[in-house]
């Protein structure tokens, strides 16, 4: 949910879109899969005046009766109610959206606006979910979860994304109607009736609790409790904030964690180039990455480097940790093999790989799940291709990472531990995960973490440096699984991370912490909240 309607509008013309969709046309749809979205192909006014004329001020309320609602669910509000349900028995929305764009055939503005209907509710149905206990007047555990997805997606519309309040109710009782049957949809559209009623402001000051606390913060940016407290002792922990500025990033960061990230590419090095990506795609050239280019609009799928495995999406944060492990110092004759330990879906490797074969250096990719490895055989075909060319080998495992420091020790230069973990530091990017996580993942993820980082400082050789990252900047994860590992070793030293940070102009990344480790953030550097560590191997 925006702050104003601006917030929404994008790069990808999808404010036009929904505003036309907001316009109420109510062309009937042939059922959920059939036909093609209300609106479209009609010219009609669109843009930031009528935006705001739906955002500012009390809404209407919509005059229509029940039973004079649509009982048909239009296809881009049904695309978002799948995404849900599938959320719901576990999928992952961005692994499950674009199935469900196929098979309901959209394209274009109607994928971008199914998108942002459906992640948006996602990401905001914490809030969301206040608002809807106190308009139905009963506690969620007493509505049918199907109708509370479909009740989600009817207050994004009204609060989030500034749908027409009358196109909004319409849409919802229809959806109602087709997935839960009639007498749901005169339920749906009371609470409809009654959301309209407050616009966002007055909906702040109806549910968020007083106080500014961890919960009262949950409420209004839509976070789980517990992921307050943790995002808040991170920024503590990692010297980010003092506690006197620690409300103030902690507010940041929440607000950063909802807004949608852009698109990044990454150009492998020796496949790709930052001036053939900007050349084939609606891009500029990432002010962070040396090897990124933002996308403007677009669909990544379309640019040929991409589709050939020559250039991928990314987050800068990503780019920028590869090319740190590439870049730190290793004693001379360490061997020309590079290993990263924990690689699927094979992103860092993708990196890691093309700028060890520019180094001379074979790359060693290690993945447990033989599922994941699979994806990085995939995501490192081209790559491999290129490697045998200039007679490197990229080589893709199925195995258990504890393992490989006593099967191969001292037999690499460079070890990525990208470790599994919980994944708070990319909330944005993965809108289900912060409803799915729990605080007790935090320790059970612990002794993988550390027995991951022991068998990276088995694998190097004496003079090379492993590199320890996560997703995540809770504390647990990060600086005490270095910490714990490492004074249990007389043969190891954290090295300052942050000299190997340098932006695209080569200019030092500025606000990443009091060193040694690296810490990025959503709100400070537009990247998820990566952690970074760099250890060395004495000689
Ligand atoms: C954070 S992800 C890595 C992301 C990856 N580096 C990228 O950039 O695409 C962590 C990965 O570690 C894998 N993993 C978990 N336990 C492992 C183990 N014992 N050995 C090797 N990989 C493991 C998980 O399956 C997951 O794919």
């Amino acid at each position: 949910m925006p702050r104003d309607a601006s917030r929404w509008r994008p790069r990808t013309g999808r404010a036009a879109s929904a505003s036309r969709r907001g316009s109420g046309s109510m062309a009937e749809q042939g059922g959920p899969s059939g036909g093609r979205p209300e609106g479209r192909g009609r010219q009609r006014p669109s843009g930031p005046d009528r935006a705001r004329g739906g955002a500012r001020g009390p809404r209407r309320r919509s005059a229509t009766a029940p039973s004079a609602r649509t009982r048909r669910a239009e296809p881009t509000r049904f695309a978002a109610y799948t995404l849900l349900r599938g959320v719901a028995d576990g999928a992952y929305a961005n692994l499950e959206l674009p199935a469900i764009l196929r098979r309901h055939r959209l394209d274009g503005r109607d994928a971008a606006f199914a998108t942002e209907l459906g992640f948006g509710t996602i990401r905001w149905q914490g809030f969301y979910d206040a608002v809807i206990a106190d308009a139905a007047g009963r506690p969620l555990t007493r509505i049918d979860p199907q109708v509370l997805d479909v009740l989600r997606l009817g207050a994004h519309q009204l609060l989030g994304m500034r749908v027409a309040t009358h196109a909004a109710a319409d849409q919802t009782v229809g959806l109602a109607t087709v997935v839960a049957g009639a007498g749901a949809g005169g339920f749906v559209n009371a609470v409809m009736r009654r959301v309209s009623e407050r616009d966002l402001e007055q909906w702040r000051e109806a549910v968020v609790p007083p106080g500014g606390g961890a919960v009262s913060l949950g409420v209004r940016h839509s976070h789980p409790e517990w992921v307050v407290t943790a995002l808040r002792a991170s920024l503590l922990g990692h010297g980010r904030a003092t506690a006197a500025t620690v409300d103030a990033e902690l507010e940041a960061l929440l607000e950063a964690d909802n807004d949608p990230p852009r698109v990044h590419l990454v150009a492998r090095p020796g496949l790709s180039s930052v001036a053939e990506l900007v050349a084939a795609a609606d891009a500029e050239p990432s002010a962070l990455s040396p090897l990124g280019v933002v996308l403007r609009g677009g669909d990544p799928g379309a640019v040929a480097a991409v589709r050939e495995g020559r250039a991928a999406v990314q987050d800068e944060g990503s780019q920028l940790l590869a090319v740190a492990l590439a870049r730190a110092e290793v004693a001379p004759g360490a061997p020309a093999r590079w290993l990263d330990l924990c690689a699927g879906p094979g992103g860092k490797a993708g990196v890691l790989g093309a700028l060890a074969v520019e180094a001379g250096a074979d790359l060693t990719a290690v993945e447990v799940s033989p599922h994941r490895a699979e994806l990085v055989r995939r995501t490192l075909a081209a790559l491999g291709r290129h490697a045998d060319g200039l007679g490197r080998r990229i080589e893709v495992r199925t195995a258990d990472g504890r393992e490989l420091g006593e099967d191969e020790p001292e037999a690499y230069a460079r070890v990525l531990v990208d470790a599994p973990c919980t994944g708070l530091g990319a909330l944005r990017r993965r809108p289900e995960a912060r409803w799915r996580r729990q605080p007790s993942d935090v320790a059970a993820l612990a002794p993988l973490q550390r027995a991951l980082l022991a068998s990276a400082l088995d694998a190097v050789a004496p003079g090379g440096v492993i590199g320890y990252a996560t997703c995540s900047p809770h504390i647990a994860e990060t600086r005490f699984v270095v910490s714990d590992v490492v004074k249990r070793r007389r043969d190891v030293e954290v090295v300052d991370a942050r000299e190997l940070f340098t932006d695209a102009a080569g200019r030092p990344v500025p606000g990443l912490g009091d060193g040694p480790y690296v810490q990025l953030w959503p709100h400070v550097h537009g990247t998820d909240a990566m952690f970074f560590a760099l250890v060395r191997k004495l000689t």
